[in-house]
């Protein structure tokens, strides 16, 4: 019954500052990390069950509580203990596709059941990663890139595990939707989680442009001037509200420069963390070591500089455009972030290098050495 279920869908004894934190699950600067230890570390369930609720998601799909909870508790544990492709990334990818699914320009945009898949897919979208890439993968004949044929291994995987989990009668929480909107919520959610393959990245943004142009010029503007949204966008093609989505989780994906530097630098720690645990795997197998994997050679600071300007900013700015005022925020946070990295090497000359700035994340590396095999 209803009384079982705790306020953010996990026991906790820290509910009165979990609380606090939800206050902003509408914001972009809400701190995930805080959302991690405040709910016991299940910020993916308290996330996923806080939107949920938030969005009337339970009432207009008739969902359980109870199966919701089961299966956002089963697929956070099916996400690894790694540096930076853990839980807590889902659902900070999963809250940040939410702030972007309130911007005004898409009050009137998508349907309850595309929001309730961009939502899905968000939360699975990296489940059960082993905090390597899908070349580590193919370069080691891994099962997982036999199996998938080198093709987008990770998401393939993920999507697979996240549905395979879908069967159990307990964690079937979409149960009350028609045969119809769950061939459409799995549609969506293929393509979403695919789309996060940097793989696309080349062919997402060979299109946003034209693509974000077509929607700029069939912009309604809304007749009655003094409403708030004077400028949502209306889409009539599902085709081309699915390719929305599919750039606003790649964003969401691709989010952590976008962030107060507090955060942002967290996140770098992370992938660092992980890109050298896998550079550590590659020099001992003999094997040629990734981009910015090298421990040994790595220069962190010039590796975020390349990734905000090769490939953060310039999607963030389409997007933004589009958007226009409503993602100032981001752009701004990507600027100063860079200026911050630039300062840094601009500072290493005069700093004497008295001590090599080992990262500050320390992380039980167990689910690492699963992969030294
Ligand atoms: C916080 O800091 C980070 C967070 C995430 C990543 C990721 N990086 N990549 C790729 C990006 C392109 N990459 C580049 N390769 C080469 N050769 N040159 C260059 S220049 C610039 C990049 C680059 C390879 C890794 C992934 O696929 C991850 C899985 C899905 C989304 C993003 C994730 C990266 C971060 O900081 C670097
Ligand atoms: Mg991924």
């Amino acid at each position: 019954s209803m009384d079982t279920i705790p306020r953010f869908g996990t026991e906790t004894p820290h509910e009165a500052k979990l609380a606090e934190l939800m206050d902003n699950i509408d914001a972009w600067g809400l701190n995930i990390f805080d959302v991690h230890n405040y709910s016991q570390s299940h910020s993916l369930t308290s996330v996923m069950y806080t939107i949920f609720k938030k969005r009337n998601l339970i009432e207009t799909f008739r969902i359980s509580p109870q199966k919701l909870i089961n299966y956002l508790v089963t697929l956070e544990s099916h996400y690894l203990d790694v540096p930076y492709h853990c839980s807590i990334h889902a659902a900070d990818v999963t809250q940040a596709i939410h702030v972007l699914l309130l911007i005004p320009s898409f009050e009137n945009t998508f349907t309850d059941l595309e929001i309730l898949a961009a939502l899905f897919a968000a939360a699975i979208h990296d489940v059960d990663h082993p905090g390597v890439t899908n070349q580590y993968l193919i370069n080691s004949d891994n099962e997982l890139a036999l199996m998938y044929n080198d093709t987008s291994v990770l998401e393939n995987h993920s999507l697979a595990v996240a549905f395979k989990l879908l069967q159990n009668e307990d964690c079937d929480f979409i149960e009350n939707l028609s045969d119809e909107q769950r061939k459409i919520l799995r549609q969506i959610s293929i393509d979403m989680v695919l789309a996060t393959d940097m793989s696309k990245h080349g062919a997402i943004m060979q299109t946003i442009q034209s693509f974000h142009q077509s929607l700029k010029a069939k912009q309604c503007k809304d007749s009655n001037s003094n409403s708030s949204t004077n400028d949502s966008l209306v889409l009539t093609e599902q085709k081309e509200r699915v390719q929305l989505l599919r750039e606003m989780l790649h964003c969401a994906d691709l989010s952590n420069p976008t962030k107060h530097l507090s955060i942002y630098t967290q996140w770098v720690d992370r992938i660092m963390d992980e890109f050298h645990y896998q550079g550590d795997r590659e020099r001992s197998a003999g094997m040629p070591i990734s981009p910015m994997c090298n421990r040994r050679t790595a220069d962190i600071e010039m590796a975020q500089i390349g990734f905000i300007q090769a490939i953060v900013e310039p999607l963030w700015q389409m997007w933004a455009q589009l958007v226009y005022p409503h993602c100032q925020q981001m752009l701004d946070n990507i600027d100063s972030n860079r200026q911050w990295y630039e300062y840094q090497i601009s500072n290493r000359s005069s700093r004497n290098n008295t001590s090599d700035k080992t990262t500050s994340q320390s992380h039980d590396s167990k689910e690492q050495d699963k992969l030294k095999g």
